[in-house]
């Protein structure tokens, strides 16, 4: 069933602290058409900046007059310019490490991206756990945009922190908010996401990440301990502890919060595990792995598991 709907334009919201230019426009209108029925929706916007792709994030009806007959109906839409696409890998600053992993990591690339077909990449995995370092590399290697969805989730809220959100709303605000940036990222194609350290705990989550394929960057809690210890847990409102030590405190909290996430991250389409690769490459620590050389390793398992699914078919 078609319903059409014809809005004037209320407001455009650009995030004001973001250096990102994604925004989110809100609206509300009436609509003829039966309650509850599927189809599409036409509007009007008047948009600042030409985006080069929208997304419907959310849409709630508001209110039935008469029954069967007219009805409103708020919506949310999230918009990107063109300056989220990431710049060409030959423009890029990213440090590959050494000049065989950065070729390693371009033939390995190659031969993965013809074989994923668009697929949106989700990498999930613990705090500090280089989702967002790994995936980085990955975005440019693979020709992908790149999204943080902690970032995402900031400016839909117009909070400067994930920690400013737990503060001044809840964790179970952040949670929802976390899944409607996760849904609305479902409909997209070619994005490589860092997804948030606990987004693999609502089951709704896995239904929009199942849409691309699951990548978990299995870390020893003792490693990312000692990288959250270095870099302060300011950022972290999970890890946030006055006083201590700030290994010892990380390492209980970690502990404590893989303990409660159980199995939740081995759900996942692949598994990338830094103890194996140090094995694999004979590294004696994992802390001597690169970045690239992780990257590397996923788009391994990627092909092994896009192979393995093609197999199956
Ligand atoms: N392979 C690595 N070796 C050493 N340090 C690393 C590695 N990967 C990431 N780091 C460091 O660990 C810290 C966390 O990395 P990153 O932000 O990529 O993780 P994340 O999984 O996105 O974290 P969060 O979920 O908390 O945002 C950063 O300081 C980063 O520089
Ligand atoms: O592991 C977690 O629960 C979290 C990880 C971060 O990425 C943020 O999403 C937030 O701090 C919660």
């Amino acid at each position: 069933m078609e319903v059409g709907i014809t809005c004037a334009s209320t407001g455009l919201h650009k995030s004001s602290s973001s250096s990102s230019s994604s925004w989110i426009v809100r609206e509300k209108c009436r609509s003829r058409g039966k309650p509850n029925g599927f189809g599409f929706f036409r509007f009007f916007h008047r948009f600042h900046q030409t985006p080069s792709q929208i997304v419907l994030l959310k849409t709630k009806e508001l209110q039935c007059r008469e029954k069967n007959i007219s009805k409103f109906v708020d919506f949310q839409l999230w918009c990107y310019s063109s300056e989220d696409i990431q710049a060409p890998a030959e423009e890029s600053e990213t440090n590959y490490g050494s000049i065989d992993e950065a070729l390693i990591l371009k033939k390995k690339s190659q031969d993965v991206a013809p074989h994923l077909r668009g697929n949106c990449i989700y990498l999930v995995g613990m705090m500090g756990s280089g989702k967002t370092t790994v995936g980085k590399i990955l975005a440019e290697v693979l020709g992908y945009s790149f999204f943080d969805s902690d970032k995402l989730v900031e400016q839909a809220v117009g909070a400067s922190s994930v920690a400013q959100i737990f503060l001044e709303n809840s964790e179970d605000f952040f949670r929802n908010k976390e899944s409607e940036v996760l849904r609305g990222l479902s409909f997209m194609s070619r994005l490589v996401v860092a997804t948030g350290g606990g987004a693999v705990i609502e089951e709704k989550n896995w239904n929009y990440m199942r849409r691309g394929i699951t990548v978990w960057l299995d870390v020893p809690l003792e490693a990312l301990a000692r990288r959250i210890a270095a870099v302060g847990t300011n950022s972290r409102p999970l890890l946030c502890r006055k006083s201590g030590d700030a290994y010892t405190n990380a390492l209980e909290d970690l502990s404590e919060l893989s303990k409660k996430r159980g199995g939740k991250y081995a759900n996942a389409n692949t598994r990338v595990c830094l103890e194996n690769i140090a094995s694999k490459l004979d590294l004696g620590d994992i802390s001597d792995l690169t970045p690239t050389a992780i990257a590397v390793e996923a788009l391994i398992q990627i092909e092994d598991f896009l192979m393995e699914r093609w197999a199956t078919s």
